[in-house]
């Protein structure tokens, strides 16, 4: 099958290689040329497992292609795939501005029967929306189909994640464009969950915001863990044995961050606003997520009442481990509130350096704790846990470690000489 990829960002990139690895022809096309002629080079350019080898492997046997020309490659090829950004604006309304101009370059630019399948995360009424700008616009109805078809892999793990998805969502009007959407996915094995169009977008926002309220659970559940001197994970542990809660998504730390889960909660309760209704848990479930980063500052400044003019070294920049992505990341929160102190920062992380000038990224984890009075873990990477802890505190000029993510043992820290802090650990 012939298809179009708009937007070569994480979800535009694993899906281009993703179908062109099941065998479609596929146009990965973005507006921003810069991205297109590194990966027309081979140069991936973002940090995801599998993703280059794939690239490299679809675009040598023509399976896939990069194109900057957005309108030339909707018009040759039936099946276009819409991964365009809906980041947040400002006040929290979901900026569509993105998958709008997609919409004009397809109005302007169709001639032949189009399947338009929406993977962007939109809110509710969004694709019921582009039917009628589309026919506002003078296309006739009978030369397009809109399917929703949102999409739930996580960065890091994206590739696998949409080889061996959990369900594959559908949202259509006509349900012989199911039969289609199999088609393109052929050997991919998952269940079907058909539905309407804005059906299909409450799964991927109720799906999000789920996620992120059983991150805001936990975390304020560690609040209460760190009063009474509990440690939280063991409180996750107990309760995610029953089936009922599951063991996952309650990893206590500086709460989530990403590209995702503050937007689409954020578009939620706009969505629900809109309607009149005030969705109180999820406003609560952001009011946690937002006040986390004050519980860690408070945590160290109770340890060091004065922090100004302290060196301090942060471990993990990106939002979460396996990535290179740091859009909303809490690490990056944090280090803004610390210079606000008065702090120098040093930082150290596996694939992210950053270009700020008030900070001194390095690529040697024993060289970034030089000199540090604290050093804080904000991202979980695996390497922290590997290292030499006695080597880290000598290099160090105090001695208290911050973990702002529950990934270390506080008793191995503390033989070496560590004042551990943790939230609802000890
Ligand atoms: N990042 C993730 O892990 C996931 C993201 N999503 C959703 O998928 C959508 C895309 O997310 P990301 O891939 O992270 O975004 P991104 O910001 O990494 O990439 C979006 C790309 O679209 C391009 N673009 C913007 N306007 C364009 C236009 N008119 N024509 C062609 N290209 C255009 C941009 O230049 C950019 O490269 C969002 O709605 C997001 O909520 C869904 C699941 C996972
Ligand atoms: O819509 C999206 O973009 C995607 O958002 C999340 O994926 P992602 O943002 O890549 O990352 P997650 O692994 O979900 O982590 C999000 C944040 O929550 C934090 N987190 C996660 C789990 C946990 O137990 N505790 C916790 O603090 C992570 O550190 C990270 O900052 C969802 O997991 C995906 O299913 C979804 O497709």
């Amino acid at each position: 099958m012939n298809i179009c990829v708009i937007g070569a960002g994480y979800v535009g990139l694993t899906t281009a290689a993703v179908l062109s690895d099941l065998g479609h022809h596929v146009t990965c096309v973005d507006i921003n040329h810069n991205r297109i002629d590194m990966l027309k080079n081979g140069v991936v350019p973002i940090f995801e497992p599998g993703l280059k080898e794939m690239i490299i492997k679809n675009t040598s046997n023509n399976h896939l292609t990069f194109s900057t020309d957005v309108k030339v490659s909707i018009a040759e090829n039936p099946f276009i795939f819409i991964t365009v950004g809906t980041p947040s604006s400002g006040d929290g309304i979901p900026n569509l501005s993105f998958v709008h101009s997609v919409i004009d370059d397809i109005a302007t630019s169709i001639t032949s029967y189009k399947i338009i399948i929406v993977k962007s995360t939109v809110p509710p009424g969004t694709n019921e929306e582009i039917v009628n700008m589309l026919i506002e616009k003078g296309v006739d109805p009978t030369l397009f189909d809109i399917v929703s078809n949102p999409e739930f892999l996580r960065e890091g793990s994206a590739v696998k994640d949409m080889l061996e998805p959990d369900k594959i969502v559908i949202g259509v009007k006509k349900p012989e464009l199911i039969q289609l959407i199999q088609k393109i996915y052929k050997e991919i094995n998952a269940p079907y969950i058909v539905t309407n169009l804005t059906g299909a977008e409450m799964i991927k926002y109720a799906a999000n915001a789920f996620l992120a309220t059983k991150i805001s659970f936990i975390n304020e559940i560690a609040r209460v863990c760190d009063a009474y001197n509990v440690n939280v994970k063991d409180v996750a542990f107990g309760i995610g044995l029953d089936p009922r809660i599951g063991p996952l998504f309650l990893q206590a730390g500086m709460g989530y961050g990403g590209s995702c889960f503050p937007k689409d909660l954020q578009g939620l309760t706009y969505a629900a606003k809109k309607k009149n209704l005030n969705p109180e848990l999820i406003s609560s479930v952001q009011k946690v997520n937002e006040t986390q980063i004050d519980v860690y500052v408070n945590k160290l400044k109770t340890a060091v009442p004065s922090l100004e003019g302290k060196k301090i070294t942060v471990w993990g920049l990106s939002f979460k481990p396996g990535t290179d992505d740091i859009r909303h990341s809490a690490s990056i929160r944090l280090i803004e509130r610390l210079l606000e102190e008065g702090v120098s920062i040093n930082t150290y992380d596996p694939v992210v350096q950053l270009k700020k000038p008030e900070i001194k990224c390095y690529q040697n984890i024993y060289e970034s704790v030089k000199q540090s009075y604290i050093l804080i873990i904000a991202t979980e990477w695996a390497e922290f846990n590997q290292v030499n802890w006695k080597k880290v505190k000598n290099e160090m000029e105090g001695n208290i470690l911050l973990d702002g993510r529950n990934i270390i043992d506080p008793k191995t820290v503390q033989q070496a000489g560590f004042h551990y802090l943790g939230v609802g650990q000890h």
